[in-house]
């Protein structure tokens, strides 16, 4: 397995050039938030803006549209049925990519909702959350295949209970059941039965790519630290991420660079202020200082 470590990510840095606009810094999209999750969405729309994205705009509920009016307003806002109407298409000059499923419970309408998300969506997608129960149906799985189909990435972003799912939705392969106790073979299962990069998250981070040809092939990031074992932490990672797919990285970069970032944001947001009593607000606080030490 290889190592993420800070010194090997760095020059997988975006460069921000002198000429650059608010589009050619990439647009980064989120369809995030329901009425019973709001702070997951404010969170998550927070970290994609934090992350580098020049234009964020997030499709949410109203009450997460009325928390982000306050704390993040320089945020673009529009409700969810609009994602398929006003969603960004790219270009090479103005990369995009749309986070979908963080804070978004597992109702029949948010199935409904992150299904015509991915078939609307001409752009790399972060599957987390609902999206992650959506695609483990029959047809939020095909709707991921069209998705792939039509030339677009997809990174999906499960933690313990989310990869189990993903897993059991899939045909049984006795081949690999035996492996699956060991979370890179997990990772890889996932990424190679989606075909999606996949970031199975934990207190250490496998990254696997569905092209890896085994699990040596697999990433880990074992250098985060118990201080992100908080609710809303994995909707910050999502809108890293999503920010840095957005920026046009490849989404094994963005993976992999969004994972560290992240987790160095805890760990010195431990060694600030102690690992017991970091919150998720502080590890988006701590996303400057992490970027600043990676790329110094
Ligand atoms: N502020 C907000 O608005 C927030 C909103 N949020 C939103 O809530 C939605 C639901 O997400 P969720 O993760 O809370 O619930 P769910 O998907 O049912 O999974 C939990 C089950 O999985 C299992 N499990 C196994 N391994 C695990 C692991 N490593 N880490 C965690 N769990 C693990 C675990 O079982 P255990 O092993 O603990 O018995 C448990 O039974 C989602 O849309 C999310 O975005 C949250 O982000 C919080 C902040
Ligand atoms: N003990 C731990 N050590 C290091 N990192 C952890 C630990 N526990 C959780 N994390 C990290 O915190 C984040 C939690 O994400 P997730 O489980 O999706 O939470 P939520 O859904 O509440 O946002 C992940 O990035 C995970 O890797």
């Amino acid at each position: 397995m290889r190592k993420l470590t800070k010194k090997a990510i760095a020059q997988l840095f975006p460069q921000l050039k002198q000429d650059a606009n608010k589009y050619t810094r990439g647009t980064c999209e989120l369809v995030v938030g329901d009425r019973n999750f709001p702070g997951a969405g404010v969170l998550a729309t927070m970290a994609a803006t934090r992350m580098g994205s020049g234009y964020v705009k997030a499709y949410t509920s109203d009450e997460a549209a009325a928390a982000l009016r306050i704390v993040q307003p320089s945020a673009v806002i529009a409700s969810f049925k609009q994602y398929g109407v006003e969603c960004h298409a790219q270009d090479d000059l103005h990369p995009s990519a749309t986070v979908v499923g963080c804070g978004l419970a597992g109702t029949e309408g948010n199935m409904t909702l992150v299904k015509s998300v991915i078939a609307a969506a001409a752009v790399p997608l972060v599957l987390d959350g609902g999206a992650l129960t959506a695609i483990a149906t029959e047809s939020g799985f095909a709707a991921l295949a069209d998705h792939r189909l039509n030339g677009f990435s997809a990174i999906l972003t499960p933690h313990g209970g989310e990869a189990a799912r993903l897993i059991a939705a899939l045909p049984v392969d006795a081949e690999v059941a035996d492996d699956l106790h060991d979370p890179a073979r997990q990772a890889l299962r996932i990424a190679r039965a989606y075909d999606a990069v996949c970031v199975l998250k934990g207190p250490q981070t496998y990254i696997a790519s569905p092209d890896d040809a085994g699990a040596k092939d697999v990433a880990v990031y074992a250098d985060g630290t118990p201080a992100l074992a908080k609710a809303g932490t994995g909707d910050v990672l999502a809108g890293c991420i999503g920010a840095l797919l957005a920026q046009g990285l490849s989404p094994r970069d963005a993976a992999e660079l969004g994972v560290v970032i992240h987790g160095e944001a805890g760990v010195l947001a431990a060694e600030k202020l102690g690992a017991f009593c970091v919150t998720t607000e502080d590890v988006l606080r701590f996303i400057p200082k992490a970027v600043k030490e990676i790329v110094k």
